[in-house]
């Protein structure tokens, strides 16, 4: 993006933020009733503000909105092109807004500002886009019936969702979810991670904005066990949509078969392979895809790739490329748009991270605060490294002696979320897309693919569906058969 900002004037923008506090509920800011607690700058540690928390009596009162505000059909029947018009009104307001929303999002978390402005900003606006121009170009299907009948298979919104977010991608992984909910006509409440609730509130407010009716879209700062919790549980809600740990995702699925078996959809963990193999080309590009895998977004990534599985034959030169291009990452100020890593989200988590940072490192090894630099260790697969997903800048360095070896290792792991296999060998290159199992798989470049392409974990990253493109409009809508008999009853009836 040409047209960033200096750190000076991130700074003044900063300061002059008016931050959200209270929860959003039935169409304003109000107070929630739980504990206040207060969200941090990750990468100073000082507060940014005191936000008034929720808890399972603001959840009720959510919900019965949520649950009125779809009875009432204001939004849940408008015809699609009118919900359309809303969502891209919304979008035209965060555009306006996006230099408030990146700057607020990159305080609030520690994400850099340079990504902050080029990816999540840009990202969240065309996934709300994408779900906003789809909800009016799908039609509903008919099914083979019989002779005298007609067979109609509708998709309607479930009804009340309720969207857990984590922390690492407060915004965008908010646009994942209420883009194709609120395109297909539902009620979504919002639970964004407590240590990142700013951007989620603003959203909402924006929404209002646009033209959302009332407890069409309500967000409630909290924690997990208070305000998650009670959502999960809530007999009232008819899916939970969650991204995070696979432990927690479990505790939505307990939640689900102790109250009314909601829908859950759980997009969690990963421990991703990069695999290299010996007829790799370009190393020079390959080295730059690896390095952009492992540490962007400082590795606080479920598709991050944290291990990388290399074929001895090129496993030298790519290293040394790998090290050079890592000299142009620079860890610092999020607000310094000339640095490519930021702050981890808290200490706990930095404490987590630190405790990987063992033995030689190739590359950083070093935590300073909140920054951790980007490192490299050599090890075995046995190595918990190798194994645990640090969700930090560290990527682990498997050499193995043949591609069929590679592809064991990268299928020996309880995730499956995503992988990219980098080969000149089409036959190879589709063996291997085919025989790892993740969600994903990427052939000589890493990404998660476009809006457009599903995404979502085998094994224990997912559960239950998977986002973006057509496949999450699956996600947040029912499947309705109709059946119509149309015999003549001057024919008799249709009985037996
Ligand atoms: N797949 C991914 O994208 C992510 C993976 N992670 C992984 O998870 C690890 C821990 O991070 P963490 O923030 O604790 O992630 P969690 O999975 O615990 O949090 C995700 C969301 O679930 C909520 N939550 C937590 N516990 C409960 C509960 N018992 N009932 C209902 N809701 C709950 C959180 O609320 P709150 O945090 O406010 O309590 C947050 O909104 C990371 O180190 C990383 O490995 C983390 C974030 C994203
Ligand atoms: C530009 C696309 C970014 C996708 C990031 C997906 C990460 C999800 C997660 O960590 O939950």
């Amino acid at each position: 993006m040409s047209d960033l900002l200096t750190t000076a004037e991130y700074k003044a923008l900063a300061a002059d933020l008016d931050l959200p506090r209270t929860a959003f509920i039935d169409g304003k800011y109000r107070a929630g009733h739980g504990a206040a607690f207060t969200t941090f700058n990750p990468a100073t540690g000082l507060p940014l503000a005191e936000i008034s928390g929720c808890d399972a009596t603001d959840v009720d009162l959510a919900v019965s909105r949520a649950r009125e505000a779809f009875d009432q059909g204001h939004w849940a029947k408008r015809a699609p092109s009118q919900r359309k018009e809303v969502l891209v009104r919304l979008c035209k307001l965060i555009t306006r807004n996006r230099r408030e929303l990146a700057v607020m999002e990159s305080l609030d978390s520690g994400k850099p500002i340079l990504d902050c402005e080029t990816i999540d900003i840009p990202e969240t606006i065309e996934t709300l886009k994408w779900h906003a121009e789809l909800i009016d170009k799908i039609y509903d299907q008919m099914a083979p019936a019989q002779e005298d009948a007609i067979a109609m298979i509708l998709r309607e919104p479930i009804g009340v969702v309720a969207a857990i977010l984590p922390w690492n991608f407060p915004l965008l992984m908010m646009a994942w979810k209420i883009g194709p909910a609120l395109a297909a006509g539902n009620s979504v409440i919002v639970k964004p991670a407590e240590q990142t609730s700013l951007t989620a509130l603003r959203l909402a407010e924006l929404a209002a904005e646009a033209g959302l009716p009332r407890g069409v879209l309500q967000v409630l700062p909290g924690d997990g066990p208070t305000v998650g919790a009670p959502l999960g549980l809530h007999m009232d809600v008819d899916m939970v949509s969650f991204t995070g740990s696979t432990e927690t995702g479990r505790h939505f699925l307990r939640y689900a078969a102790d109250s009314n078996l909601k829908k859950v959809v759980l997009e969690c963990g990963g421990k991703n392979p990069c695999v290299v193999f010996d007829d790799a080309e370009n190393l020079d590009a390959v080295a730059s895809h690896v390095v952009n895998a492992a540490f962007w977004n400082m590795g606080e990534n479920c598709s991050a790739a944290s291990r990388l599985i290399v074929h001895h034959a090129v496993k030298e030169p790519l290293l040394e490329r790998i090290l050079a291009r890592l000299r142009d990452w620079k860890t610092g100020d999020p607000l310094n748009p000339a640095h490519h890593l930021g702050a981890l989200i808290d200490a706990e988590h930095c404490a987590k991270v630190a405790s990987y940072l063992t033995g030689t490192a190739l590359a950083g090894g070093t935590a300073e605060g909140p920054f951790v630099q980007p490192t490299i260790y050599e090890i075995s697969p046995k190595d918990a490294k190798a194994i645990d997903e640090i969700f930090g800048p560290i990527l682990s360095v498997l050499t193995v002696a043949s591609n069929d070896e590679a592809i064991a290792l990268a299928n020996d792991t309880n995730y499956g979320l995503a992988a990219s296999v980098f080969t000149a060998n089409t036959r190879n290159a589709i063996r291997a897309a085919r025989d790892i199992k993740a969600g994903t798989v990427t052939v000589n470049t890493y990404g998660e693919g476009s809006i457009a392409t599903p995404f979502g974990g085998y094994k224990q990253s997912g559960f239950g569906g998977r986002e973006n493109g057509i496949h999450a409009h699956d996600q947040f809508t029912e499947i309705k058969t109709i059946w119509i008999d149309l015999t003549d009853p001057a024919d008799g009836d249709n009985v037996g």
